[in-house]
């Protein structure tokens, strides 16, 4: 059975990555690609889809889990009757073979260990032939996908489980490494997996020596920057929303979706905290993702695309999965691909423009990119679109996604005017900018509540308006500004957290209630930053850091009443929230600061 989201720690390789449950169960893996079909899915359905679990047999008294300082090595230990064991989970950065590591450590009198290892290929869905050889390897297929299993213990079959147990003493270290492989490839060539973790904790290590000191923030920034590194596809610079899908955003309801992809606004987020904290080779490994992905003609150009660029990710619901707490469907792929969203052309641009600023050199296609892309914009801002919380109610004219269309243009026009562009261009987007911020100024805002509104002629609040001072629309002084921020605290502040709109009154296309959006509620804080409440923001991000789980990670949102994580775990969105506003309060090159730059107004 699956634990509460909060109770999972993730380990990853930077290809896909896996859920430890506290109690020692890893029930979500996708092998070899995040967006690969899981072998192990019992997060969203039962043991009989997948796990592997290697728990105490005698109650356990306590357990205490960590990840290895500055890696993403989990160490959880466990106290029993009869002494004291930890088990380390990693997966080493590949070379040349996929591998998941488990390691048991002794650390007091004697503790007994239950195995129980469940291989369910597809989605939780295939059976495999499951092989023992003398010399303790395991090896199961199933079509394209084999797993081995090197085990010091054998184990037994029995059920279509495999299983067994050991008993591990003070001192006494015992190995387990599962390895991915296509099953028509011969099997990989074993790894020492006392080898692999010193490589896996270097690997991280040198990788987080690289961050800055955030004031009293630094460990907050640490682990949500190694969280992100993990959700980055190395092999292709492609970062995606998150590595699970179908993790509910209201228990038992239909908000169920898959967030292994690459969309443009959350990588372009992920790649400003990067850059925020110096990171510009994975900004650099980004910028060439996206120059692959988008390449073509602009109306091809999608919202969001698989890790390789891959355009095609029909959704479909798998109908033999339960879901979590029998939230349905579960879902794989995602139609919001086939959406039109205006914002992303504002965030990319603005990406690429804070790219530059931090120092790295022109792309050779950047240029020619923009040069396609801004007449595309420049036909369609005018259009309604599906918005930045992907309605499935249908199109509607989102004043973010009108304020993201005057980012694009603003931020192209600053662009060629500080890097020595034509004077034409300067002059052009300047004008489109200011087209769109007067259509904004006019129809965005709604005189009698006094706050900008979700879109145009609603009555609508919505949290992304906070990005309006944010991004430098209007400067966080403007009357407008002050107020939309407060009716904000007021109407969409609940039990102390930000929806991003109230589902109840706003259509989205779905049945209404949902947690809160945990980004949102970062972007309160850096608005709150921006009109020099500082007080409040601190206090509030202090709140939300507190919201984190034992090893520092958060999900897509949070059950304030319940005190639970919703929606899909870990989420880049939470974890960029983690960081920018850390860096705001720090005053180390904060980005609110940074993005808002100085406007000529309305
Ligand atoms: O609310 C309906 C939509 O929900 C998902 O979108 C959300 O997640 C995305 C990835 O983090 C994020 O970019 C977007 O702003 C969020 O609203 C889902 O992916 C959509 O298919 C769905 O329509």
């Amino acid at each position: 059975m699956a634990s509460r989201i909060e109770d999972y720690g993730m380990i990853g390789d930077c290809e896909t990555a896996a859920l430890v449950s506290r109690m020692g169960s890893i029930d979500w893996l996708c092998f070899p690609r995040f967006d690969s079909p899981a072998c192990f899915a019992s997060l969203l359905g039962t043991d009989e889809n997948g796990h592997w679990s290697i728990t105490p047999r005698l109650p356990v008294l306590d357990v205490r889990r960590a990840y290895v300082e500055d890696t993403l090595v989990l160490e959880t230990e466990f106290v029993t009757e009869g002494g004291r064991a930890a088990i380390f989970d990693f997966m080493p950065p590949r070379d040349g073979s996929s591998n998941l590591v488990r390691i048991i450590e002794g650390r007091q009198g004697e503790v007994e260990f239950d195995i129980d290892l469940v291989m369910r290929f597809d989605y939780g869905r295939s059976v495999p032939w499951v092989t023992h050889d003398a010399s303790g390897r395991l090896t199961a297929v199933a079509g394209p996908d084999r797993l081995t299993l090197q085990s010091p213990v054998d184990l037994k079959g029995e059920d279509f489980h495999s299983k067994g147990s050991v008993v591990v003493s003070e001192g006494q270290r015992i190995a387990f490494t599962l390895t991915h492989s296509p099953s028509h490839e011969p099997v990989p060539v074993a790894q020492d997996p006392e080898a692999t973790l010193q490589q896996t904790v270097l690997f991280w290590q040198e990788f987080v020596s690289r961050c800055p000191s955030v004031n009293s923030y630094t460990e907050t920034v640490k682990r949500s920057l190694i969280t992100l590194k993990a959700m980055t596809y190395l092999p292709t610079g492609g970062i995606v929303a998150s590595v699970t899908t179908s993790l509910p955003e209201a228990l038992g309801g239909p908000r169920n979706w898959d967030y292994r992809y690459c969309w443009l606004r959350d990588a372009t987020m992920t790649l400003m905290a990067f850059m925020d904290l110096g990171y510009l080779d994975e900004a650099a490994a980004w910028r060439e993702w996206l120059m692959r992905a988008v390449a073509g003609t602009p109306e091809q150009m999608q919202i969001m695309y698989g890790v390789g660029g891959e355009r095609h990710l029909p959704e479909w619901e798998v109908d033999w999965l339960a879901g979590y707490e029998g939230s349905q469907p579960v879902r794989v792929g995602n139609a919001a691909a086939g959406q039109f969203q205006l914002d992303i052309y504002g965030e990319v641009a603005d990406a690429l423009a804070q790219a530059r600023r931090h120092g790295l050199p022109p792309h050779p296609r950047s240029a020619s990119l923009a040069g396609v892309l801004l007449p595309f914009l420049e036909k369609v801002w005018r259009e309604p679109d599906e918005g930045i919380w992907e309605v499935r109610s249908g199109r509607a004219h989102f004043t973010h996604s009108k304020v993201m269309a005057w980012v694009a243009f603003d931020r192209a026009s600053r662009l060629a005017e500080e890097f020595g562009g034509e004077a034409e261009a300067v002059r052009r987007w300047r004008q489109v900018a200011d087209e769109i911020h007067a259509d904004v100024c006019s129809n965005g805002y709604d005189e009698e509540l006094g706050s900008f509104v979700q879109s145009y002629g609603s009555k609508v609040l919505d949290a992304s308006l906070l990005q309006i001072p944010l991004v430098g629309f209007l400067p966080p002084d403007d009357p407008r500004v002050v107020s939309t921020v407060e009716a904000i605290e007021r109407r969409l502040i609940r039990d102390g957290l930000v929806l991003r709109y109230e589902t109840e009154v706003a259509d989205d296309g779905l049945p209404s209630g949902e947690g809160a959006f945990l980004v949102c509620s970062f972007w309160l804080c850096d608005a709150l930053v921006l009109l020099g409440r500082y007080a409040d923001a601190k206090r509030f991000y202090e709140k939300l850091v507190g919201l984190c789980n034992d090893v520092g990670l958060l999900s897509e949102e949070y059950d304030p009443v319940a005190g639970r994580m919703l929606g899909n775990f870990p989420q880049a969105f939470s974890h960029i929230g983690l960081i920018s506003t850390a860096l705001n309060l720090a005053r180390i090159e904060g980005p609110a600061e940074e993005r808002s730059l100085p406007v000529e107004g309305p």
